[in-house]
C-alpha cells in the first residue's frame, strides 16, 4: 500500500515528506522535485514569502543515482528563512531571556477567523496559537508536492498517466467556458500568472485579484485537475473506502482551505434529468465509445477509461489584510486578528497541490491493482491487463461489425 506522511512546521528548519511503498527503478531526481515545487510557488496574488522562499530540496533516502530503490523515499525542503526563526522555533528548550523583547517571539493570543488557531488552542491546551498555525499552514503543501513528484513520475513512466490542472474561477470571475485542457496545454497554462486555460479567463481573474488587493481583501476560487491515460478499473465499487471518488475527495479535502470537491459535472448533474446526466455508450471500432464525459471518468467508484476530471473549491485566504474581528484569548477582549504578510489569492498554487494529491491517490490505486516491486514488473502487469481489455474490446468490435453486416 502506497502511504505518505509529512512532518515539519511552516517556520521550522525544514519540511520532510516520506513516501512508502513505491516500486524500485522509477526515475526521479532532485531537479524533478524542484521543478514541481517551482510550479507551486508561482501565481499572481501570492505574498512576499513566495518571492524569496527557495524550496531547497534534498532527497534524504530511497533514491540512488536518479532511481527509486524500493525503500521509503524521504525528501527534505529546507526553510531558507530559518536563521530568523531559529530561537522561536527551536526544538530544544531556550532561555526565556532570549525570547524577551523580540516581536516574533511574542505569544499569539488573537486567533485569526478562518484559521485553525481558535479550535487548535482549545483542543491542544495552548495559550499561544504559534504551535497550531505552524502546522496548519499551507507551507506543508510543499512537502506533499515533493512526495507526489515520485508518484507522478511513476504514473507517467509505468502506467502512462499524465496529470494537469487549471484554474476555473478566482473570486466571482466567470468560469472558464472551454473544453477541458489536454496534457500538451500544461506548459501554456503554467505560463499564465493565474494558470488559466484561456486569455479571457486570465484577464478576468487578474482583474478580480487586483480589485481584492486594492480593498485589502482576499480571494478563493475553483481549480480543475485532469488525468489522462488511465486504465479502466482503478478503485472499486465493492466498498465505500475503495471507491476512487471517495479517496480522491478525501485527499483533496485534506488540502488546507479546500471546501468542496466535484467529480465530473458534479453539482450540475444533480440538476439534470437522467437522460442528460449520463454518458451513453455506442459501439465503435475499438469496442465501446462515449460521446460525452459528464461523469468525469468515474463510474461506480472506478475509472471507466475516460479522462478523470475533478474540481476543488478553495475558500478565500483566511488572513485578511483588512483584519477581521476576534477575541484576545489572554484578556477576553474584542481585538483585531493578527496580520503580518499573507497571500491575496493562492488558487493557482492550489491547483498544483491538487494535482499532487490526485497523483498520490492514483499511484496508490494503480499499485493496489497492479502490484509489483519494480517499475518493470508493474509495467508488465499493466501491459498484460490492458492487452486483456483490448482483446475483449476487439471481440466486441468484431461482433458489432458482424451484426452491422447482417
Ligand atoms: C497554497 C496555499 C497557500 C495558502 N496561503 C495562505 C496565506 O498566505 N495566508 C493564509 O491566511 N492562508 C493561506 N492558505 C490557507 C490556510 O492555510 C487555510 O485557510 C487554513 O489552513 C484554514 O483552512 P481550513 O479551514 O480548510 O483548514 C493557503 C492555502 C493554500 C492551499
Ligand atoms: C509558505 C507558504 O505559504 C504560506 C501559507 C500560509 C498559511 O497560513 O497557510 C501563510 C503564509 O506564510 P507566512 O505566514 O510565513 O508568510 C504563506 O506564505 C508556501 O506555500 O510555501
Amino acid at each position: 500500500m502506497l502511504r505518505w506522511i509529512t512532518a515539519g512546521e511552516s517556520h521550522g528548519p525544514a519540511l520532510v515528506a516520506l513516501l512508502e511503498g513505491m516500486v524500485a527503478d522509477v526515475a526521479v531526481t532532485s531537479d524533478d522535485v524542484a521543478a514541481q515545487l517551482a510550479r507551486r510557488r508561482l501565481g499572481y496574488g501570492r505574498g512576499a514569502r513566495m518571492k524569496f522562499e527557495a524550496d531547497a530540496v534534498t532527497i534524504l533516502g530511497g533514491v540512488r543515482h536518479g532511481r527509486t530503490q524500493g525503500g521509503p523515499v524521504a525528501i527534505q525542503i529546507a526553510n531558507t528563512e530559518w536563521p530568523k526563526w531559529e530561537t522561536v522555533m527551536a526544538a530544544d528548550p531556550v532561555d526565556p531571556a532570549e525570547l524577551d523583547g523580540v516581536a516574533r517571539n511574542a505569544p499569539l493570543t488573537r486567533p485569526r477567523p478562518g484559521h485553525a488557531d481558535y479550535a487548535g488552542m482549545l483542543k491542544y491546551g495552548f495559550d499561544d496559537a504559534r504551535p497550531v498555525l505552524e502546522r496548519a499552514s499551507a507551507r506543508e503543501t510543499a512537502a506533499r508536492v515533493a512526495a507526489a513528484t515520485v508518484a507522478r513520475n511513476f504514473l507517467r513512466q509505468v502506467v502512462g498517466v499524465e496529470i494537469l490542472s487549471h484554474v476555473v474561477t478566482i473570486g466571482a470571475s466567470e468560469a472558464v467556458d472551454a473544453p477541458p485542457p489536454r496534457p500538451e496545454d500544461l506548459e501554456r497554462i503554467d505560463a499564465s500568472p493565474v494558470r488559466a486555460a484561456t486569455p479571457e479567463a486570465e484577464a478576468a481573474m487578474i482583474a478580480e485579484i487586483e480589485a481584492a488587493k486594492k480593498d485589502g481583501d482576499t480571494l478563493g476560487g475553483v481549480v480543475e485537475v485532469i488525468a489522462t491515460g488511465l486504465p479502466i478499473g482503478l478503485g472499486s465499487h465493492v466498498s465505500g473506502e475503495q471507491r476512487l471518488d471517495a479517496r480522491l475527495a478525501a485527499a483533496l479535502m485534506g488540502i488546507q482551505a479546500m471546501k468542496g470537491v466535484e467529480v465530473g459535472d458534479g453539482f450540475a448533474t444533480a440538476r439534470r434529468r437522467g437522460s442528460l446526466a449520463h454518458d451513453e455508450m455506442v459501439p465503435g471500432s475499438d469496442g465501446v465509445l462515449r460521446s460525452t464525459n459528464r461523469a468525469g471518468g468515474l463510474e461506480g467508484g472506478m475509472t471507466n477509461g475516460e479522462d478523470l476530471r475533478v474540481r476543488v473549491a478553495m475558500k478565500p485566504i483566511s488572513t485578511v489584510p483588512r483584519a477581521l474581528s476576534t477575541v484576545d484569548m489572554a484578556t477576553g477582549e474584542q481585538a483585531q486578528a493578527i496580520h503580518q504578510r499573507s497571500d491575496v489569492c493562492a488558487v493557482p498554487a492550489a491547483g498544483v497541490v491538487a494535482e499532487a494529491m490526485v497523483a498520490l491517490v492514483l499511484a496508490q490505486a494503480a499499485l493496489d491493482k497492479f502490484g509489483g516491486d519494480s517499475a518493470r514488473e508493474t509495467a508488465d502487469n499493466v501491459a498484460r491487463y490492458n492487452a486483456a481489455v483490448a482483446d475483449r474490446m476487439a471481440v466486441l468490435a468484431a461482433e458489432s461489425a458482424a451484426h452491422a453486416g447482417r
